[in-house]
């Protein structure tokens, strides 16, 4: 084969409905907040089951470049901080928490801290969150492009204060200056201005995670958070399965009238893949809190949706795979930020769609999906990890589809192709 022939994993396709329970590897999300969050403590943590993949590898990495310990003990990661030191050349990958939440730690360093990573990355957004770090006292070289790559001259502290940024490209920028807030000398007040900021469940995580770990945050203000300069307690924390990643696993069950139980779902949680409940209800699951977890019964329909996906994006690949075999049209909205995720995720899901016979249809900030009668063929996945996943959906009911690149899962979900195995077994 030549070598930029694509590798193709044949999706697997089951002839009944698929009933089973998985376990998931723990939150991204939650996994690189902890880990920002432990090595700007004071005295070492502990964050038990983290997820293991690249965009938290990546993480550990860097924080290990500037100085901290972080260490493996069994199924957990014990860091023991320090501070932050350059010079250090960092790899973001294309993680957006990488690349969003380490510049403000980095700021923090004596030194230089250099920043690069894949080809996506440097297409990725970033400009608003620079603009911010130098507004708070930051001496950044970006070659004024507002991108990466990129280099940090850490002064060891920094000043901080009041801010204005549009974050309605990602709530990432808002996330990544709360966090290493209470670490600047006058802490920071973020004010936002300009469209909706999306991903809401995302900033309810930081709040939330740094008030546990002691910050105070003040969020009595609509689209205004202020962080209190202070010092970070040591993370104590149990991550929770990855529910974004829970969403193609309960969609087997939805398109194939089966059941799935996802363990541990937690009753409380902040993670934006808890609306899945809601979401894949409206679609003709029937969801219910078990002793073991959340499970998701199939009913035989799969109802297509209308829905503004703004606060959950990352949930939109696999809700539009389960549109494309709904027998009704749906019409996703709200989610135009999605354009500038690990491909253009709008784009990307009405081409692949259409290409396997499928009838979908681009919004400025959305998708049409009408139902249609797909066929075998290609999946491409644009080394994105959702639209690698959805395509598996597809796969489970539709014959002869292949994804291009699964291994591309392993930004966020290493042993996807396992996992799959076991629930069409
Ligand atoms: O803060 C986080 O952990 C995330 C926030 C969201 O980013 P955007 O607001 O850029 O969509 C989400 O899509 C991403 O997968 C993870
Ligand atoms: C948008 C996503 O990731 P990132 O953290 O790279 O922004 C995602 O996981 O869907």
């Amino acid at each position: 084969m030549p070598e930029s022939a694509p590798l193709l994993w044949p999706a697997p396709t089951v002839s009944g409905p698929v009933d089973t329970t998985v376990s998931l590897p723990g939150s991204k999300s939650m996994t690189n907040r902890a880990m920002i969050l432990a090595a700007l403590s004071e005295t070492p943590s502990v964050v038990r089951r983290p997820l293991r993949s690249r965009d938290t590898d990546l993480m550990a990495a860097a924080l290990r470049a500037m100085g901290a310990d972080v260490t493996e003990t069994g199924a957990d990661w014990s860091i023991t901080p320090a501070h932050p030191t350059g010079p250090a050349v960092l790899d973001v990958g294309n993680a957006g928490t990488v690349m969003r939440f380490v510049p403000p730690l980095a700021a923090l360093a004596r030194g230089d801290v250099a920043f690069d990573g894949d080809p996506r990355a440097r297409e990725r957004p970033v400009g608003p969150l620079l603009t911010a770090l130098r507004a708070l006292g930051v001496d950044i070289d970006d070659g004024g492009r507002g991108a990466l790559p990129l280099v940090i001259h850490g002064r060891g502290t920094v000043p901080g204060g009041v801010v204005t940024l549009d974050a309605s490209g990602s709530s990432q920028f808002i996330s990544a200056l709360l966090l290493s807030g209470a670490r600047f000398s006058a802490g920071v007040e973020v004010r936002h201005e300009g469209p909706p900021v999306p991903s809401q469940p995302h900033l309810d995580m930081t709040v939330e995670m740094l008030r546990a770990a002691g910050v105070s945050v003040d969020t009595g203000t609509p689209d205004v958070w202020r962080v209190s300069p202070g010092p970070i307690k040591a993370v104590e924390i149990e991550v929770e399965p990855d529910l974004s990643n829970a969403a193609p696993f309960l969609a087997a069950a939805l398109v194939t009238g089966g059941t799935m139980t996802v363990r541990d779902w937690p009753r409380h949680t902040t993670q934006p893949g808890d609306a899945l409940r809601t979401l894949f209800t409206e679609m003709g699951g029937a969801v219910e809190f078990t002793d073991n977890g959340l499970t998701l019964r199939g009913t035989g329909e799969i109802r297509g949706i209308t829905a503004d996906l703004r606060e959950v994006g990352e949930l939109t690949p696999t809700i539009a795979a389960v549109a494309a075999l709904a027998s009704t049209p749906s019409r996703i909205t709200g989610v135009a930020h999605l354009r500038k995720h690990e491909t253009d995720r709008i784009s990307a899901l009405v081409t692949e769609i259409n290409r396997l016979g499928g009838d979908a249809e681009e919004l400025p900030d959305g998708l049409v999906v009408r139902p249609g009668k797909l066929h075998g063929g290609v999946f491409s996945s644009y080394d994105d990890h959702r639209m690698a996943t959805s395509g598996a959906v597809i796969g489970l009911v539709v014959p002869g589809v292949e994804v291009e690149d699964i291994a591309t899962t392993g930004k966020t979900l290493p042993d996807f192709p396992g996992l799959w195995a076991g629930i069409v077994s």
